[in-house]
């Protein structure tokens, strides 16, 4: 569930409301670590605006600074999640050898280098492996895309992460990876290609050794 950075009726920035002043604030007020982020970030926003030739004074602007600076915390929550938080009460040992596959998760990320979307159309992740006495509660592969995904990414890096995850929580024999993705750096600017799509893959164990077993999970994870 999103966590509402600022759902704290007490908190300075709440008080402030448009919490570019920093002025306002009282001299006993604290600040968490993440409200100083949020106010520094909602600075920059702000600041953004004035760059690029906006008024953050008028009335429809009056409130983009913080609500970016929400949005960019939300997109990049990933860096505060970590896998065993994650995972560690869904892991069940179970006498199951025939290959588990997940298949149409959604997918958002920011692209590292210029900072806008790249996400899947409809149906762009596929996830299998091979147990080895140890399954992994379903939702937690959704949860583990993510942790990853909600960072600045490069799509390779993103697809062999969410691998390595499932390798660590719980060895099986093999996991498999597919992702396909929409660059918005490719479709909004630059190259300007609005069709293209990107997959990637990330192979591991038995499913980068043995064929079959690769042919298995491509079929039945097959992106529809
Ligand atoms: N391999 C990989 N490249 C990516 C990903 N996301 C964005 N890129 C690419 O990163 C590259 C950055 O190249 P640069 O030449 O430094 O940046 P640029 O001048 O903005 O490049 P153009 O997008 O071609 O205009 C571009 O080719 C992007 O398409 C990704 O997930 N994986
Ligand atoms: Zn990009």
């Amino acid at each position: 569930m999103e966590e509402n950075v600022n759902d704290d009726p007490e908190s300075p920035i709440v008080r402030k409301s448009g919490i570019l002043d920093v002025n306002a604030l009282r001299e006993d007020d604290t600040l968490t670590i993440r409200e100083q982020r949020l106010l520094t970030m909602t600075s920059c926003y702000h600041e953004l605006l004035e760059q690029i030739g906006e008024d953050p004074k008028r009335q429809g602007l009056l409130k983009t600074p913080k609500r970016a600076a929400q949005a960019m915390l939300f997109f990049t929550k990933g860096y505060e999640q970590n896998i065993q938080d994650v995972v560690s009460d869904a892991i069940f040992d179970e006498e199951c050898d025939e290959m588990v596959v997940v298949k149409d998760i959604d997918i958002f990320s920011l692209c590292e280098h210029h900072l806008v979307p790249f996400f899947g159309k409809a149906s762009n992740v596929s996830v299998g492996y091979l147990p080895n006495k140890r399954v992994i509660g379903l939702s937690k592969i959704a949860r583990i895309v993510e942790i990853f995904g909600r960072r600045l990414q490069v799509q390779e890096r993103l697809t062999r992460q969410i691998a390595e995850a499932i390798a660590e929580a719980i060895n099986p024999r093999g996991v498999g990876v597919v992702v396909e993705c929409v660059h918005m750096c490719m479709v909004m600017r630059g190259a300007q290609k609005i069709n293209s799509k990107t997959t990637t893959s990330s192979m591991l164990g038995v499913f980068r050794e043995d064929s079959k077993t690769r042919e298995e999970f491509l079929t039945l994870g097959k992106l529809s």
